[in-house]
């Protein structure tokens, strides 16, 4: 009797328990839609704010309503900084045509130019290759003395010092591998009374080890010879900045001895707290912030389904190359130098004219792939990420990702590198379900690695939002499906897909992972696949639910669960791998209420079939467009299952 009751009561306390769970998940999930509704609210208010104060003057291009701060400035202030009556715009725009031979500025380079021109402090956050560098380059032209511009890399460097000589301007650099004598005319030059060059390039670890350097800008300084300074890249200044470069750190030696020189920090990924970071490391007290829209509305973003245990994707990619890009220029980005080699080979063997290029070539190769490259000699280079900084090709027409990438931020860099041109460009990523694992081992190291990875995953098993409103949340932006104008899969598709509920397929998983960890046994995502379909040891599969669906259902199935928090990530370290295992996550628990329901979203393209497998919950009919091109793979692969 007694311990009945003391049983019942614990049987209560465990349901109150389970109930409680529940609510405080769904409080969390709450407060964080809460928290986006807000921050969204705030965006949109100041848009509104923005298109109530540009509404006046006549020609304000909606392209350069960017965000702006700086406490010392009123957003009235700092729009007469877009103006072209400074007493150096005639001479900019002179040498703007006349010297780099380009018609207009685009959005946001005339402003800065005039801010950095007025002596302002400035941060400069500009999409990839949307030219922050003419914003140093033109005023360092039109100034007295010279401009001193930090790059992290030596190859950078010589890029631009390339570019600079084939439009005749004075350009010098130091770097580790200068010699003596160079080194010598530069240092000499720099207090000189005609300065004999524009613009001095050096690494931050010349400003951090050179005294002789240091001591020479001083003298320069008091001369008033030093223009300006300019630090690319700013953002390596910063840990919580993705390229972080301790030397970068230093950097605040320059503000504090030349108080009275303008800086300019250039960017493309910076988010408000690196850049505030940033500040205080180069010693900036109040600088202005420009941010240009990071939206590239010429690029159509596009995800295909990859099966990962077969080599279709490549057969995909190289007829994608041969009927749409026909002697275009391209970029294939795959995960490892192995499949650079492979996928390179396969493409090849169609007769298309594609080269790997990775960390692993001589550093000769590497420049001769991508000279031939620049100059059309070669039209795709399949390349890891290796094939990065300072790429700047203007009419590359698609950038291809075989692997998905890291994250949504390097996703957004890589893809990036298509259409500079601003004419249209494709973007598109083959997401196999083996690739999630592979890239997972790779960043578990990294300060929260799983978790940046797991929004590229949700981008690209993402069916009902539009794909750049999916990016604009990383760069604190809204960018609404009316923006994008047909230009990413999802919104060509319409209202093209269905809520199915996977209640049931979750209950199964879960089942197969538990009983494992019962069994003391570690099961990789391979294994659970392949136990749920039924392709086990005979006694595990009668102590489990096996399924019907197919393989790249199951493998959607699983990613979602993960997704979720109904699975969550284990890894094993060995001295020389590190393997990926499934284990419960925190939600899985959950599935023991009979009330809780786990439903997904699938395209419906092509995937009628599935319907009669996974109960429907409620179909969002929506107009089909015409291209059906996306997810075509997947379309073929589940007839091909079913
Ligand atoms: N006003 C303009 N009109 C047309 N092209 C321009 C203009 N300004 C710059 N460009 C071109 O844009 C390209 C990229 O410029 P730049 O290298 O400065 O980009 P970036 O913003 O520094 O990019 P990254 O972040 O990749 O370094 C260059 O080829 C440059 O000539
Ligand atoms: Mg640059
Ligand atoms: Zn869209």
């Amino acid at each position: 009797m007694e311990s009945g009751s003391a049983n019942e009561v614990q049987a209560e306390l465990d349901s109150v328990e389970a109930e409680l769970e529940v609510v405080e998940l769904q409080i969390a999930e709450l407060l964080e839609k809460q928290a986006g509704l807000t921050s969204r609210r705030k965006r949109l208010l100041r848009k509104l704010e923005d298109a109530c104060e540009s509404a006046g003057p006549a020609g304000s291009s909606s392209e350069s309503s960017g965000s702006l701060s700086g406490p010392a400035m009123t957003k009235q202030d700092l729009l007469r900084y877009e103006n072209d009556d400074f007493p150096w715009s005639k001479e900019m725009e002179k040498n703007l045509k006349d010297i780099f031979r380009l018609l207009k500025f685009r959005p946001l380079q005339q402003k800065a130019i005039n801010l950095s021109m007025s002596g302002k402090d400035l941060f400069l956050v500009m999409p990839t290759g949307r030219g922050k560098s003419l914003c140093y380059q033109l005023p360092a032209i039109c100034s007295e003395g010279f401009t001193l511009v930090v790059t992290p890399l030596v190859s950078l460097m010589e890029d631009q010092l390339m570019y600079l000589k084939s439009i005749d301007v004075e350009a010098v650099t130091l770097n580790a591998s200068s010699t003596k004598e160079h080194a010598k005319m530069v240092l000499a030059g720099m207090t000189d009374a005609k300065v004999p060059f524009k613009l001095l390039y050096v690494t931050p670890e010349k400003i951090a080890k050179s005294k002789l350097l240091m001591s020479r800008l001083e003298k320069a300084y008091n001369a008033g010879r030093l223009s300006r300074v300019a630090v690319d890249e700013v953002h390596c200044c910063s840990q919580w900045g993705h390229d972080f470069r301790p030397d970068y750190k230093l950097l605040g030696i320059l503000k504090r001895q030349f108080p009275k020189v303008p800086l300019l920090g250039l960017t493309a990924t910076a988010t408000s707290s690196v850049l505030k970071d940033c500040q205080k490391i180069l010693c900036v007290p109040e600088p202005i912030t420009l941010t240009a829209s990071f939206n590239r509305t010429n690029l159509y973003y596009e995800v295909r389904c990859k099966d990962s245990n077969s080599e279709d994707s490549i057969g995909d990619i190289a007829s994608l190359i041969e009927e749409r890009y026909k002697d275009q220029s391209g970029i294939v980005y795959v995960f490892s130098q192995k499949d650079a080699d492979t996928v390179s080979e396969h493409l090849q063997k169609k007769g298309i004219n594609a080269y790997p290029y990775h960390a692993n070539m001589a550093p000769e190769d590497k420049s001769r792939v991508h000279r031939k490259w620049s100059t059309n000699k070669i039209q795709v280079v399949v390349a890891t990420v290796a094939f990065g900084m300072g790429i700047d090709k203007s009419d590359v027409r698609f950038v291809i990702h075989h692997t998905l990438s890291k994250s949504i931020e390097n996703y957004y860099q890589e893809s990036g590198r298509a259409g500079r041109d601003d004419k249209q460009a494709d973007c598109i990523v083959y997401f196999g379900f083996n690739d999630i694992f592979r890239i997972s081992t790779m960043v578990v190291m990294e300060n929260v690695g799983q978790q940046k990875l797991l929004t590229m995953v949700e981008y690209c098993q993402n069916v009902d939002r539009c794909r750049r409103s999916m990016m604009a949340v990383h760069f604190d932006e809204v960018w609404d499906d009316e923006g994008c104008n047909g230009m990413c899969d999802v919104c060509r598709h319409g209202n093209d897909y269905i809520t199915v509920d996977a209640t049931q397929h979750a209950k199964d998983v879960v089942q197969i992972v538990e009983l494992a960890s019962s069994l003391d046994e570690k099961l990789t995502p391979l294994k659970v696949t392949e136990t749920w379909m039924g392709k086990g040891p005979a006694k595990r599969r009668k102590m489990i639910q096996t399924t019907t669906l197919s393989r790249l259902e199951v493998e959607a199935v699983i990613t979602h669960l993960l997704l979720q928090g109904y699975l969550s990530e284990d890894f094993s370290f060995t001295p020389y791998t590190t393997y990926f295992y499934l284990k419960l996550g925190r939600k899985a628990s959950l599935l023991k209420s009979q009330s809780h329901c786990v439903t997904m979203k699938m395209r419906r393209t092509g995937l009628d079939a599935n319907v009669v497998k996974v109960s429907q919950v409620k179909t969002k009919e929506g107009k089909r467009s015409g291209d059906n091109t996306a997810n075509s793979s997947v379309t073929k692969k589940v007839k091909k299952d079913l």
